[in-house]
């Protein structure tokens, strides 16, 4: 096909005020341009991009957030020449794909904005006639096979038959920013992933627990959070690593055996506090799904938190590990998480399921948790 441009649609910016409409707007075009070479204008609730590698352009613009769907188009002028000329080289090309011949059911839709001396009624029923000049095909307006789509706005005209679907949510970076706990495991990727979506930026933090992990831990975060990046490129994401073996072992030598993953757990959401505090992030996230694991009952939850002001987002907590798979696998990040990176050597046989959020204090006590919170935080490594 001889496409000269893609056209994108939004959905949720269109219903803002102007204001914010416009912001969220900039910031769609900004992140269009990050992700790929292009040139872009804005008119109307529609983005019109000219991508330099025309491929390349569709293929990246589907991890643009905000964009809801979006259509590779041939523009020509809003005038009955211009159309007919420019439609019947479109349907040469279909057939030349294959796309349409005598026995496939065609519908012409149009669409007007700005004044003509045609309704949009009329444009389509012209543009009919011009697709039956190429090809005898059969007008079918309720069950085609091929609808082919002629789009009008003010002088421009611009013809397309395909409607790919976009990654839909809010441009990313209109939201503000979030620490999200990032681990090697298959759930958290996805929660960073969504609250991408809803235009987050996101700031990843990875508790090393070596030597109670291998570094094959810290090679698949690293590849995490590359693969999570290519729908970032608007507002890539900042990468934080904390050396967290020392406070596992202090939870390990100070604190009954049974609280380790609990106050392993709520030593991660202080120091991700911290961190958001220090960065000017409003919440943390992280990849919770309740009664997922044997440590994510609703009682380990409430202890785990206990103290953190912050707001935890948990954007995993009500899907089941099948639907969180389908996600992982959709944008990538499947294939790094199911690769075995040894699991955990502190975890103790029998971890605590239904931890008591007074026992949990007590045990916070135990190891000076505030002290070996400071220590780790203090060694944080920033990647950018
Ligand atoms: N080493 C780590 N560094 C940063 N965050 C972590 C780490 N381990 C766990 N988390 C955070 O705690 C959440 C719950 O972890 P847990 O190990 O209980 O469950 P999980 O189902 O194995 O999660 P995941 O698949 O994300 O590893 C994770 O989703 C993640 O947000």
């Amino acid at each position: 096909m001889n496409y000269d441009l893609i056209i994108a649609r939004y959905g949720e910016i269109g219903v803002k005020s102007p204001k914010i409409r416009s912001r969220f707007e900039r910031k769609l075009v900004k992140n269009i341009k990050a992700t790929f070479d292009c040139e872009v204008d804005r008119n109307q609730g529609r983005i019109y991009i000219h991508p330099k590698d025309f491929e390349d352009g569709v293929k990246k613009l589907n991890r643009v957030f905000g964009v809801v769907s979006y259509s590779p188009a041939t523009s020509t002028t809003a005038t009955y020449e211009g159309i007919d000329e420019t439609l019947t080289k479109y349907v040469g090309d279909l057939i030349s794909e294959d796309l349409i011949d005598e026995n496939t059911k065609f519908a012409i839709k149009c669409r007007r904005v700005g004044k003509h001396d045609f309704s949009s009624q009329e444009m389509a029923a012209h543009c009919g006639g011009v697709v039956r000049n190429v090809v005898l095909a059969p007008v079918d307006l309720t069950n085609p096979d091929l609808t082919i789509f002629v789009e009008i706005r003010d002088n421009n005209a611009f013809i397309f038959h395909e409607k790919i679907k976009g990654p839909g949510g809010l441009p990313l970076g209109t939201q503000g920013k979030v620490v999200a706990l990032l681990s090697s495991g298959i759930d958290s990727p996805v929660a960073a992933y969504l609250m991408m979506k809803r235009g987050c930026e996101v700031i990843a933090l990875n508790c090393d627990n070596s030597p109670f992990t291998t570094p094959k831990a810290s090679e698949l975060f690293d590849a995490l959070v590359d693969q999570l990046n290519i729908y970032a490129k608007g507002s890539p994401i900042k990468k934080r690593v904390v050396h967290y073996g020392e406070y596992l072992q202090a939870a390990k030598d100070k604190a009954p055996e049974k609280m380790t993953c609990v106050l392993c757990k709520s030593g991660m959401y202080h120091i991700a506090e911290k961190l958001a505090l220090k960065l000017g992030a409003d919440a943390i996230v992280d990849g919770s799904s309740v009664g997922q694991v044997a440590s994510q009952t609703l009682s380990n939850i409430l202890a785990t938190r206990y103290g953190v002001d912050m707001p935890i987002l948990s954007p995993l907590i009500g899907l089941d590990k099948e639907e969180i798979t389908q996600i992982a696998k959709k944008i990538g990040t499947f294939e790094i998480s199911k690769i075995d990176d040894g699991g955990c050597s502190a975890v103790p046989r029998y971890p605590e399921t239904q931890a008591d959020l007074e026992r949990v204090k007590l045990a916070c006590e135990d190891m000076n948790q505030d002290e070996e919170i400071e220590k780790a935080f203090r060694n944080i490594v920033r990647f950018d």
